[in-house]
């Protein structure tokens, strides 16, 4: 292929993956193994947050194909095939999953001395197509990227960005969400070998003022200590001059934990977000900011803070996923009694009771499931700017889903809980008798049975009971609230959050 500029996705990844990958620590097992017929078997075990999935796959190469067929924890079958140069200097990928018939997907790679094109489609009637394209050289590329929903007619996305690749450093700029955030990122490895990095984000999203600016230092030390920390700043941060900094807590400089990657390679990850809303930027009673065409954005010198610090707690959201049966309900009780008799403010938005009002006009086919979803996450925000606690009780099935939701909130106020408990403790219970019904044909797409549920790979908390149902219930409540107390949700000043990982 060509030495051109890299693919619009490659702008600003490096950074991305050390800030996201690196920050939960996950260990890794595999094993490969190859045969003299060109097939090779990779084995991975990975335990992530406190999370344990395996996949087996398998790697075929036949002349200028590549077939990778990947099986998981959910028997869940990948199947990628890589046409190389099926066109001078054309990558085609064809990939979809089993039992998954709509997940068919066809992405076409191009590749010039100066420029790079992928256009990517769903094999299916009405499909998403994502175009991206990057022009330059291997050093600086300028790239754009958009995307179309045929059965709407509207562009789902347009970014764009430019990345600048030196030997020792990589910068990048990415503007975002249809031109409603910039991320601007500069990593730079600090050794030859390319072992340790110094890592800094600044990420703005205009429409809500919100700003945040990550730092990561990785390095590779004999001594090892992990820590994590966060810093809230607020109110202006959007205004400089009314910046208030305080990280003034020195626990979070204590090693909080290790860190292992590798057979018996040890490293010192020094973390720390640092993340501001400015929602009472201007805090001028009446003033407004434009933020989209003719909608307008209307601040209100009643701030988060002022809320907060009101009723003494910190506004976030606490999503309980699991199965039906897999007691989401019942937790998110035992949660806002535990938190009522502390003095703290909760509210539920469990699935069930917002399917009998503001959601009343949703089935459980996969796209109203995903608007349902949407919904509850958006109230959930709303109530968490509010400062109350809000615990979203959903089956919320789908990873991406629950990710939307979760970049819906500030960093660290989204919790996600797991109720990791298996299908057939769940189908025992049955206490509504639909999985009766399910097992009978009577509902169709019930989740669990014949809908996927997609376990999360790393929520904060999972919760796995196998108890007798009311100590369990006051327990599981406690685990929750004690994760709140630790990080600073159950006063209204956190000033700096110790998550450890
Ligand atoms: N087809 C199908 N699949 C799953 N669940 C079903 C279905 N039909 C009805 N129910 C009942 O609806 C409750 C789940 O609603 P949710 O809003 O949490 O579901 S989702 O997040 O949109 O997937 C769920 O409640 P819980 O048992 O409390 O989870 C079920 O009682
Ligand atoms: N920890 C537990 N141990 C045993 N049974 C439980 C536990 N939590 C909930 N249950 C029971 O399981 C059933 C389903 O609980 P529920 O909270 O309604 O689950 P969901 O909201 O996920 O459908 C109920 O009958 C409940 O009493």
């Amino acid at each position: 292929m060509s030495k051109g500029p890299g693919l619009f996705s490659d702008i600003g990844k490096k950074a991305k993956d050390l800030l996201t990958r690196d920050y939960t620590s996950d260990h890794k097992f595999s094993i490969s193994t190859y045969s003299a017929s060109g097939v090779a078997l990779t084995s991975t075990a990975l335990k992530k947050g406190g999370v344990h999935a395996a996949d087996v796959t398998t790697q075929y190469k036949y002349k200028n194909a590549v077939f990778d067929v990947k099986i998981d924890t959910d028997s869940t079958v990948l199947t990628t095939v890589t046409f190389t140069e099926i066109l001078p200097s054309t990558k085609a990928i064809v990939s979809f999953k089993v039992p998954d018939n709509s997940s068919g997907k066809l992405e076409v790679q191009y590749f010039h001395d100066h420029a790079a094109v992928t256009a990517t489609a769903a094999l299916k009637q009405n499909p998403l197509i994502d175009i991206t394209a990057t022009l330059g050289t291997p050093v600086i590329s300028f790239g754009a990227e958009a995307g179309y929903d045929t059965s709407s007619k509207t562009f789902t996305k347009y970014n764009a960005g430019i990345s600048v690749t030196k030997p020792d450093a990589c910068a990048s700029i990415i503007l975002g969400d249809k031109g409603d955030s910039i991320k601007a990122s500069y990593l730079h490895h600090l050794d030859e070998s390319k072992r340790s990095a110094a890592v800094g984000e600044v990420y703005r999203k205009f429409s809500t003022n919100e700003n945040t600016i990550t730092l990561f230092c990785f390095m590779d030390v004999a001594a090892v200590g992990r820590c994590a920390g966060r810093c809230y700043v607020s109110p202006a941060f959007g205004e400089s001059r009314n910046l208030r900094l305080s990280l003034s807590d020195s626990r979070s400089l204590e090693p909080a934990g290790l860190k292992f990657r590798g057979k018996s390679q040890r490293r010192l990850s020094f973390f720390r977000r640092i993340m501001a809303t400015d929602e009472s930027i201007s805090a001028r009673p009446g003033e407004t900011q434009q933020i989209n065409g003719n909608i307008v954005w209307h601040s209100c010198p009643i701030t988060k803070c002022d809320r907060q610090e009101l009723i003494n707690q910190k506004g976030c959201v606490i999503w309980i996923t699991g199965l039906s049966g897999s007691g989401k309900s019942s937790l998110a009780c035992a949660l806002s009694r535990a938190l009522y008799n502390r003095g703290k403010l909760s509210y539920i938005l469990d699935g069930d009771n917002v399917r009998h009002g503001l959601n009343s006009d949703l089935s459980f086919k996969a796209e109203d499931r995903a608007e349902n979803i949407r919904r509850v996450g958006e109230v959930a925000k709303l109530f968490a700017d509010a400062g109350i606690i809000c615990i979203a009780s959903l089956i919320s099935p789908s990873r991406k889903e629950r990710a939307a939701c979760r970049a819906l909130l500030p960093l660290g106020d989204f919790i996600e809980v797991f109720m990791d408990v298996p299908l057939h403790v769940c189908e025992a219970r049955d206490p509504k008798g639909l999985y009766k019904r399910a097992r009978a044909g009577e509902i169709k797409g019930f989740t669990g049975i014949d809908d996927p549920y997609e376990p999360p790979l790393d929520c904060e908390i999972v919760i796995q009971n196998n108890r007798d149902e009311n100590s369990s219930l006051s327990e599981m409540a406690e685990i929750v609230v004690s994760y709140l107390d630790q990080n600073g949700y159950l006063k209204a000043q956190a000033v700096v959050e110790n998550h450890s990982t």
